[in-house]
């Protein structure tokens, strides 16, 4: 049974897909009410109120996935998840509609002072001169980001018929023509707009995007809007502006600090906010949590996750189709690390063939997984498995080969070790299942799985029969054997399956039998 902590308040139709899962208890709780048992939880699904520090995470041992249940993550520790080895997935577009039809019912509210005109009429006055408003029609709009809100705010601008003037570093020049707006840099975007609205993620590129040196690049009387992250307006140098006039007002969802109890822009008459209600709407709050318990669904039916922060994105068809490679791989890491008994500096995979036309980064960490997974205290798995190698002090590469030795496909390790370097082969066939064709540079054939015995051994005649005679005298029944050698009389090895695991001590007295070079134990 999984176990489900939703930490923060979450459309309960959207659980739905985990509240009715016989193998999921979805437990509804501030992280404080079960400070005991945090241990126990599997999954952590989030929105931004819940803030999820390395602290937290080193007390939920067990947590294998995060889900954030909107876009942004900064919330999350992604860092220190990544290296607890734990998958953390959001929303992505969810809440893109809802927070683009706010951030315009910002801009609209903004213009013709309709907060302040509201106010005024309740007070029972009635002031028309003191609301004169500005017209959207003809203004130019500047958008800095346009990534899922930003185009959808483009969109709208478009059809209030406005110019829209676009500051994205990523953005394509035919995006741009397909939504008619124009893209050029921050300066022009700076000095063109009438309105300026932000829609970056916070980074550090970000932070204070509108700085005092930049909105001094403002046109006079140049409206400001923010709905995305607090600190991409640098919140000083607005209460600067505003107060010398230049900026004519700010319309503000999000703060540096939340809730904005002690901030100077509150005293604005011309500044307008609303408490991070962008996402707010019951369409977006079912669409964010049905999309991540989906999700979640999926992560523990062992299915690929589609918005991982952590992992490489695949879609069920991908994952299908790399599925058999990926476990291949994990095997082939399994196996380099129970061979290479030494500090290993470098690990380099090969592809050749039908696989190097799928996505080989995914295949590749489920190798390094399976490979670090003997080596570290700390749980390793496709997410932290570059990390934990780089934080070793092992390089990874990975290449592609035209060679494959007459195999319609292959997996081709190299590890490279302080003092031996060791490699693997591995193949998928369709309808035969994966193989190991080449270990240690001896050609053989066998199925990586179960409990395995490899032994180097001189190629003489009667050590099969030894080995065979010494397992049965003490009741070990051999599975399956495959034997490979170089040359006639030269080094050889054997491969041996059983069907339980084998005891150390008859790996000793195997090691210490006649022309037997090396015995290495291999549980897969
Ligand atoms: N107020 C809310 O309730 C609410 C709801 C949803 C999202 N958000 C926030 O809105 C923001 C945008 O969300 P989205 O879903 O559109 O994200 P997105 O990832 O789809 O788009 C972000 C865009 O910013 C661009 N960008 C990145 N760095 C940039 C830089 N230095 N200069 C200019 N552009 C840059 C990217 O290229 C991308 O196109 C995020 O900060 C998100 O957290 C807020
Ligand atoms: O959970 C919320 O309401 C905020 C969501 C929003 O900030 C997001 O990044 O998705």
């Amino acid at each position: 049974m999984f176990q489900i902590l939703v930490a923060d308040s979450i459309s309960e139709e959207g659980l739905a897909p985990l509240i009715s899962n016989e193998s999921i208890r979805v437990i509804q709780n501030k992280v404080s009410e079960v400070e005991d048992i945090l241990h126990e939880f599997d999954a952590l699904l989030v929105r931004s109120a819940t803030i999820v520090t390395e602290e937290l995470l080193s007390k939920m041992k067990n947590l294998q996935i995060i889900a954030r249940a909107g876009v942004g993550v900064d919330n999350i520790d992604v860092t220190a998840a990544t290296k607890q080895g734990v998958v953390v997935i959001n929303a992505p577009d969810g809440n893109t509609l809802s927070t683009a039809e706010h951030t315009f019912a910002m801009m609209t509210s903004l213009v013709r002072h309709i907060p302040q005109a509201n106010i005024s009429v309740k007070s029972r006055n009635w002031n028309r001169t003191s609301f004169v408003g500005t017209e959207l029609a003809g203004k130019c709009l500047g958008i800095i980001g346009l990534g899922r809100i930003g185009t959808e705010i483009a969109k709208r601008a478009k059809a209030f018929s406005m110019t829209v003037q676009v500051y994205d570093p990523f953005l394509t020049h035919s995006k741009a023509e397909d939504l008619g707006v124009i893209s050029t840099s921050l300066d022009d975007v700076l000095s063109l707009s009438d309105i300026i609205t932000v829609h970056t993620p916070l980074t550090k590129e970000t932070k204070d995007l509108l700085s005092y040196d930049n909105l001094a690049k403002t046109k006079k009387g140049v409206y400001v809007i923010n709905c995305a992250r607090g600190g991409i307006i640098d919140e000083q140098a607005l209460v600067t502006y505003l107060e010398n006039g230049h900026v004519a007002g700010a319309a503000l969802d999000v703060f540096e600090v939340e809730p904005p109890l002690d901030n100077r822009l509150l005293e604005f008459e011309q500044v307008i906010v609303t408490p991070h209600l962008g996402a707010s709407t019951k369409e977006a709050q079912l669409n964010v949590a049905s999309q991540v318990a989906k999700e979640i669904v999926h992560f523990f039916e062992g299915k690929p996750v589609t918005s991982s922060i952590n992992l490489p994105t695949l879609s069920r068809e991908v994952f299908e189709k790399i599925q058999p490679y990926y476990e291949l791989a994990n095997k082939m890491g399994l196996i380099l690390s129970q061979c290479m008994k030494e500090a290993v500096k470098e690990v380099n995979i090969t592809y050749a063939g039908l696989v190097t036309e799928l996505e080989t980064t995914f295949i590749s960490k489920s190798l390094l997984s399976g490979f670090l997974k003997s080596r570290v205290a700390s749980t390793v798995n496709e997410v932290n498995a570059a990390l934990i190698a780089k934080e070793r002090g092992i390089t990874f590469g990975e290449s592609y080969s035209s060679s494959t030795s007459s195999f319609s496909n292959s997996i081709t390790v190299k590890v490279i070790g302080e003092k031996n370097s060791f490699t693997i082969q591995g193949i998928y066939v369709a309808d035969y299942g994966t193989r190991i064709v080449m270990l240690n540079g001896f050609k053989i054939d066998f199925n990586p799985s179960g409990h395995l015995l490899y032994i180097q051994h001189t190629d003489r005649p009667g050590v099969i029969g030894r080995v065979g005679k010494l397992l049965g005298d003490i009741e070990v029944n051999i599975a399956t054997m495959q034997v490979g050698r170089k040359e006639i009389g030269g080094e050889a090895i054997m491969i041996l399956s059983f069907d339980a695991p084998l005891q150390d001590d008859t790996v000793k007295t195997l090691q210490k039998s006649q022309d037997i070079v090396s015995v290495r134990k291999i549980d897969l």
